[in-house]
């Protein structure tokens, strides 16, 4: 019997033309599913229509958009047992880097017709749902500045020259950080808690290994005493992540919870999942396996060399041997 799925799409994402993301996406999906296609607005979030289409009995849910589009629709499937599909089609596309999904159209909607799930954690941050993570500060900043205009032009280069700006702007507030079995004051000028990220979440960083499904959040303290020692920071952190060790600089901070309660003096902009949600204070708590999506358990790991139609390209193999 063909399965029954909502694809909600969200048609200003990323910078491709979505029209033709569409007709792509339905001529995959539609030869194996009964697809109804809800379009967002910004008046019509994707929690409202994957929440509509549940209670409409579908099978599954599929969310194409960025980031924030993914997390809202993952929103209304928490705790169900309806399998989120993701076809990320955004400028950072965060959640399919962090969790090794395939970002290429053609091969995100063969993964969600294949169906193979895998089990996730995901959290609520001051009720709203997490994928990713929620940033504190520095991060939210630098969203804030990289807006839809900044993306549509840069792309995600967006991102880097907002944190460029942002970083002459650096500005520290004080942090009390409630966890499972801590209370902790300190002054920093980012703090993030993460569920899952991928490297280029940076300032994520502090612990080595954000495992999407240990039923922790984790959280990384940044507190440069100035420029020069904020970009030797996040050098560190995206170095370390990228070797898989923790950070190791003393103005560098993490640690685990199940729950996270952060209050700052000044509050302090959130960004919750690529998105703008308020001001601190927060407060983050972890579901354990509370979300399922659709996911290749085998993927063709990405080569790790390609040296090919490089001008005046010679190549010569060494003799393990010689000496
Ligand atoms: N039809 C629409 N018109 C205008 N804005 C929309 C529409 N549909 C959704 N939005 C807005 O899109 C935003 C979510 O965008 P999303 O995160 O999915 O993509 P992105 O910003 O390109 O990607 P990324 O999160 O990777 O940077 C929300 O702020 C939402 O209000």
């Amino acid at each position: 019997m063909t399965r029954s799925a909502c694809l909600i799409f969200n048609p200003v994402a990323g910078q491709g033309d979505p029209q033709q993301q569409l007709d792509v996406i339905r001529s995959i999906l539609e030869s194996e599913l009964e697809l109804d296609v809800c379009l967002t607005s910004e008046e019509i979030t994707p929690e409202q229509l994957a929440k509509a289409a549940i209670d409409r009995g579908v099978e599954m849910v599929i969310a194409s958009g960025g980031d924030g589009t993914i997390s809202q629709a993952a929103g209304a499937l928490i705790g169900t047992k309806t399998p989120l599909g993701i076809i990320s089609t955004g400028t950072a596309n965060a959640f399919a880097n962090a969790l090794n999904l395939p970002t290429n159209l053609e091969e995100a909607c063969r993964a969600i017709l294949n169906g193979e799930t895998r089990t996730l954690d995901v959290a609520y941050c001051n009720q709203k749902p997490m994928l990713l993570l929620a940033g504190i500060g520095f991060e939210a900043e630098t969203v804030e500045l990289a807006d839809r205009e900044a993306k549509n032009n840069l792309g995600i280069f967006a991102y880097v020259v907002s944190g460029l700006k942002q970083l002459r702007n650096l500005k520290h507030f004080d942090a009390t950080i409630e966890t499972d079995d801590k209370e902790i004051k300190v002054s920093a000028a980012a703090i993030t808690v993460a569920n899952v990220a991928p490297p280029t979440s940076v300032l994520a960083q502090g612990p080595a290994g954000i495992i999407a499904d240990d039923g922790l959040l984790n959280v990384t303290i940044i507190s440069p005493r100035n420029l020069v020692g904020a970009i030797a920071a996040a050098y560190n952190l995206l170095h370390t992540a990228l070797q898989g060790n923790p950070a190791e600089r003393d103005d560098i901070g993490y640690l685990r919870s199940k729950r996270v309660v952060i209050a700052t003096d000044p509050p302090q902009k959130i960004v919750l999942d690529g998105e703008i949600i308020g001001k601190t204070p927060i407060e983050v708590e972890c579901v354990p396996q509370g979300l399922i999506i659709f996911a290749p358990t085998t993927r063709e790991q990405p080569p790790d060399e390609k040296l090919e139609n490089l001008p005046n390209l010679e190549v010569k193999v060494k003799d393990k041997d010689a000496p």
